[in-house]
């Protein structure tokens, strides 16, 4: 494995903790909880709910806490150490679900934001049940309070209508699988993560299905979307506690600040780098691996949106042979030629369809545009308006999320053009990285007022976390709030390139912003 980067300088550690089951053996529940939180940079702190005598063969014994018990373990925390996520795991019987349910609809009157992340548990890896299970928890007693549910595909069809659990799954189609996942969305009103490890729909595949229930923090597109998270099936019989790992892990992730569709990808890339990693302890499925913040590309799922009428296309774009240093975004050609003059080689011309002006005005604008960057020998790219860029025979053009599904990117690609993403998170880079552009900015790393962004800024440790991820494949480009003030703490993430606009735009004098910009850039270097 890659040797690890820790950027937890940049951030206070936070605070998750896991309502959920002891397991003796030390591979699930808690302990593994424990484990993951404190492997993914945060402080765990533990509710244990119930006790069980278990070992990576048999479950021999469970008992509950007593209600005192599970409500002082929470009281005491909450008085000193208030979390930034909640991850639930085994909960003993209906009476302690309930319990805790009436809790939580305290706590989140006082702590709305806090995330709780729900694992559905029921059975042990080694097939035993865990807890007297004569009729299955009611789970709608959490409904409103939870962000996510975790169900395994047996779990997903007892907490369905999809309810005889030892024969359906194993007959589940991925229709069935989606049709149950989507259903169990609405009963709980939360976002739902369907794990189909256990389903093989594809025996070389490991597909998880993410339904998304009004996901704060992200774009439209992303907040309701349907996602399936497709990595290469891990032979390996090491899985004990994979879902208590994904859980919490999802749990830590979020308590940084990710969005949940970051953290969810992050926490698979954790479980698939303990599931590779593992080794057998005990004589039944052994512990996962426990590791660190995973870097590796190779450990995240690819992205597959269930209503994608296309899919990525199966070739790179252009590749940059330079770094773009600093990069300026303007929207008039006047600056634009006085940053060719000035020696500027990449720059992007950025005029908005609402800018005031008509479809022959935009065009006559772009055509001039890319002949003056043909005459200065720069890369130009147009934003947004790719047609016209292909049209004219632009460098380059760039475009975000949104723009990507309205593109035509085997045109652009087959007229030879570089093209640039945006991204805004984990998900999103993941999602760029399936189109192999020419760059991929990240932002907006600090306030901006030069657009009005669906997200929160990243900030820095965001930003450090997405560039070692990436930093191999591509050219990086930080955007947004980017400025003489920030300039160092952004190069100490090691981000190779910036975008700006006001920088320069809003200067006095733009040639001479960013002729100190660049120096104090590259400097930094
Ligand atoms: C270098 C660079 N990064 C990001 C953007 C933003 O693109 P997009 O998200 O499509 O938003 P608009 O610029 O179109 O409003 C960019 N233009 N350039
Ligand atoms: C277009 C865009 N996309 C993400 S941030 C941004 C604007 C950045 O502008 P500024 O450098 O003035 O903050
Ligand atoms: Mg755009």
């Amino acid at each position: 494995m890659t040797p690890t980067k820790h950027f937890n300088h940049l951030v206070p550690k936070p605070i998750v903790w896991t309502i959920a089951g002891s397991d003796s053996g030390g591979g699930a529940g808690i302990q593994a909880d424990l484990a993951t939180i404190n492997d993914l940079g945060g402080h765990g702190c533990s509710v244990i709910t119930t006790l069980t005598a278990q070992s990576s063969v048999a479950v021999d014994l469970v008992e509950p806490v007593s209600e005192a018990m599970l409500l002082t373990q929470l009281s005491t925390l909450l008085a000193d150490l208030p979390p930034q996520a909640i991850k639930i795991g085994l909960l003993a019987d209906q009476q302690q679900l309930q319990l805790l349910a009436d809790w939580l609809a305290n706590f989140k009157t006082h702590y709305p934001h806090v995330p709780v992340i729900l694992d559905p548990v029921m059975v042990a890896s080694c097939g035993d049940e865990l807890g007297n299970r004569s009729t299955p928890l009611d789970f709608s007693r959490f409904k409103g309070l939870i962000s996510l549910i975790t169900p395994n595909v047996k779990e997903l069809a007892r907490l369905t209508s999809f309810t005889d659990a030892q024969t359906i799954p194993s007959k589940m189609t991925k229709a069935d699988f989606a049709a149950a996942a989507i259903q169990l969305a609405e009963q709980l009103g939360c976002s739902v993560l369907a794990k189909g490890g256990d389903n093989r729909f594809d025996p070389h595949l490991a597909e998880d299905l993410l339904v998304c229930h009004d996901v704060a923090g992200c774009s439209e597109l992303d907040s309701h979307g349907h996602f399936w998270l497709v990595s290469d099936r891990i032979d390996t019989v090491h899985n004990h506690g994979s879902g208590c790992t994904l859980s919490s892990a999802i749990a830590s992730v979020l308590a940084f600040g990710f969005v949940l569709h970051d953290a969810i990808v992050v926490a698979k890339a954790y479980v698939n780098q303990g599931l590779t990693h593992a080794r057998g302890l005990g004589h039944g499925p052994g512990p996962l691996a426990r590791t660190t913040w995973p870097h590796s590309l190779l450990q995240y799922p690819k992205i597959v949106a269930v209503c994608a009428d296309k899919q990525p296309q199966p070739y790179a774009f252009k590749r940059l042979t330079t770094d773009l240093g600093v990069y300026p975004v303007v929207n008039n050609l006047l600056l634009l030629e006085q940053l060719l003059a000035a020696g500027v080689k990449t720059i992007q011309l950025r005029v908005k369809s609402d800018a005031g002006i008509t479809a022959a005005e935009l065009e006559a604008q772009i055509q001039t545009a890319i002949a003056l960057g043909k005459h200065y020998d720069a890369q130009l790219f147009i934003n947004d308006h790719w047609q016209l860029a292909i049209k004219h025979g632009a460098f380059g053009v760039h475009l975000g999320q949104e723009d990507l599904a309205m593109a035509d990117l085997n045109a652009i690609h087959g007229a030879g053009l570089a093209l640039g993403i945006s991204s805004h998170s984990y998900f999103e880079l993941l999602r760029a990285h399936q189109h192999a552009p020419s760059y991929i900015a990240l932002g907006h790393i600090f306030p901006t007022t030069t657009k009005q962004m669906p997200s929160a800024p990243q900030g820095l440790f965001k930003l450090a976390h997405y560039v070692e991820l990436l930093k191999a494949y591509y050219p990086l480009v930080a955007i947004g709030g980017i400025g003489p003030s920030n300039l160092d703490q952004v190069n100490a993430t090691g981000v190779r390139n910036i975008a700006v606009v006001r920088a320069i735009t809003e200067a006095d004098d733009p040639i001479a912003a960013l002729a100190e910009l660049t120096r104090a850039w590259e400097q930094g270097r």
